[in-house]
């Protein structure tokens, strides 16, 4: 959300819909690494390099031609990706990831992991978390899991400082989470702008999937250097 000078901050990138929720799942599943790419033609081009990688990603929600795998968490199956690089493209989120180049750490965030996300994020003092948004507008999506990890974090802390921004996200996630259910969350999904997106091209199903709460346990990170994401659990510190 807003501009923000992340040179060598611990940035948490977040696309629900449906860049990270993806992403996690490759991850949950064993893709060895994946590596995001602002354009289709960068990934073609990385692709000389690493023939043997699968390509990944969308354009109007849509599998790109030519590509092997689409922006549906369900694509990328332990039988599809284990052990496998991926070259990834999305419309919003592999943007915002590129727009946290200068942090010293990025993690890639969804409701699919939140809890293991939220775990290791509290050993850091300082995050910001960087909304990909749609089409460069804010969404609802992405909004409640940034103030899902917000009130997850000071729940476990005895005092925390939000700016803002933190503050309207977490008074928003605050108020979805009375009562809520893996329903409520997908309904609350839906109707917003990255939902009404997904739902256009029939894919409803990627949204009740991403709005499942800790299905994983992985925290993907994003090595600033490599340009590489992986289990955090597999990378030094
Ligand atoms: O594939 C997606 O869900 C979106 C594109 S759209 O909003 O459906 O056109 O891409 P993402 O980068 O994951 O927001
Ligand atoms: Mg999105």
């Amino acid at each position: 959300m807003g501009q923000a000078d992340l040179s060598g901050t611990v940035a948490v990138v977040i696309d629900v819909l449906r860049a990270t929720t993806t992403i996690t799942h490759a991850v949950a599943n064993g893709a060895d690494s994946i590596f995001p790419q602002l354009t289709i033609e960068d990934a073609k081009s990385q692709h000389a390099s690493k023939p043997t990688a699968l390509l990944g990603g969308e354009r109007g929600g849509k599998r790109i031609e030519g590509f092997d795998l689409g922006n549906s968490p369900t694509e990328y199956s332990r039988e599809v990706v284990s052990g496998k690089q991926i070259l990834f493209t999305t419309t919003n989120g592999t943007k915002a990831m590129q727009a946290c180049r200068a942090a010293e750490t990025i993690y890639i965030a969804s409701f699919v992991n939140l809890t293991a996300l939220c775990n290791e994020l509290a050993e850091h003092e300082t995050i910001q978390i960087v909304c990909a948004g749609t089409e460069g507008e804010i969404t609802r999506e992405d909004v409640l899991l940034a103030g899902a990890i917000v009130d997850h974090l000071i729940d476990g802390a005895k005092s925390i400082e939000c700016n803002d921004q933190a503050q309207i996200a977490t008074d928003a996630w605050q108020e979805a989470k009375t009562g809520l259910t893996a329903t409520s969350l997908a309904q609350r999904l839906k109707v917003s702008r990255g939902g009404r997106n997904v739902l256009r091209i029939g894919l409803e199903a990627d949204i009740d999937i991403a709005a499942t709460l800790d299905k994983f346990s992985v925290v993907p990170r994003l090595d600033p250097k490599t340009w590489e994401i992986r289990d955090s659990r597999n990378m030094g510190r």
